[in-house]
């Protein structure tokens, strides 16, 4: 008999790059890897988008080299102190995922992360993501390609707020996976320059039950400017809700 929807999903979800208790044993792996992907986890070997590639500026260089040396010199050392994972991220999270019941096997063999979608490197979202041991702060090194113009020279409004999504739900995602975007509230303070690499902090204010509430802050990569300001509810959902359509 062929799988039903819901264990097609959870074949999916095993595949997950973050979230969930697994991801603990995932990211041990990958704290020990560092520049590459664990093959065996898929049946072929996936592009990991958030490891550096020629469209990387320096700035975005000299972050990446910053937080993964701290990920590097934190193995080792215990549990102790503050480190920071690299997080592997690739176009397709839920390899099986029906995408509700309006999504054609067509469709759903072509779909794509919105934020990976793009394979020309540097036009659009060059990111990648670390997030701290005790799970409390993400941090994400963002570069913003050219296709994501808005005002001439300037990051589209929805490019940042697409930004701040994926961010703050990752690190929802990493405290209890699968989680969906309830509310999300942004205050942009001052325009990203187009080309320019910022930082997208988020920190976890509260838990309450299956509500996590998280702020996030965007800022210019020296700390002086704050670009964007944004707080975040994520709501646990159960699989069926994805499969309801
Ligand atoms: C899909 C995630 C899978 C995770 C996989 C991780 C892989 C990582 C890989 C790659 C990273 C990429 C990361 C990208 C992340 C992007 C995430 C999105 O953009 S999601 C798309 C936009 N969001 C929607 O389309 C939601 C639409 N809304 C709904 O489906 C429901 O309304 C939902 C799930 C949000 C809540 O529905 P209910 O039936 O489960 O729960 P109720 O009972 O309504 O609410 C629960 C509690 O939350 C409060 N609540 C709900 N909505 C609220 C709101 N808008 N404002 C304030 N409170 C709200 C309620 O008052 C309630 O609170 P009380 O328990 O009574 O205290």
């Amino acid at each position: 008999m062929a799988r039903s929807a819901i264990g097609r999903l959870f074949a999916g979800l095993r595949c997950l790059p973050v979230g969930n208790t697994q991801l603990q044993t995932q990211c041990s792996r990958w704290s020990s890897e560092r520049t590459g992907v664990e093959a065996s986890m898929f049946s072929h070997k996936p592009r990991d988008f958030s490891l550096p590639n020629p469209s990387w500026g320096e700035e975005m260089k000299r972050l990446y080299k910053h937080y993964n040396l701290q990920s590097e010199e934190a193995a080792g050392q215990g549990e102790d102190g503050e480190w920071w994972t690299r997080l592997p991220s690739y176009n397709r999270s839920l390899k099986y995922a029906t995408g509700g019941v309006y999504l054609s096997k067509m469709i759903q063999s072509k779909a794509r992360l919105f934020t990976r979608n793009i394979r020309d490197p540097g036009a659009a979202f060059e990111y990648v993501l670390f997030f701290r041991n005790d799970k409390q702060r993400c941090l994400c090194i963002f570069q913003a390609g050219h296709l994501l113009e808005g005002p001439p020279g300037h990051v589209h409004g929805g490019a940042i707020a697409t930004m701040i999504d994926t961010v703050t739900g990752t690190h929802a995602s990493l405290l209890s996976a699968p989680v969906m975007t309830a509310n999300l509230n942004i205050n942009y303070r001052s325009p990203i320059p187009l080309g320019s690499t910022v930082l997208i902090e988020s920190t976890l204010d509260k838990e309450e039950g299956k509500k996590k509430f998280i702020s996030c802050k965007v800022s210019s990569t020296d700390g002086s400017k704050l670009h964007t300001e944004a707080t975040a509810l994520f709501v646990s959902i159960s699989v069926s809700h994805l499969l309801r359509g």
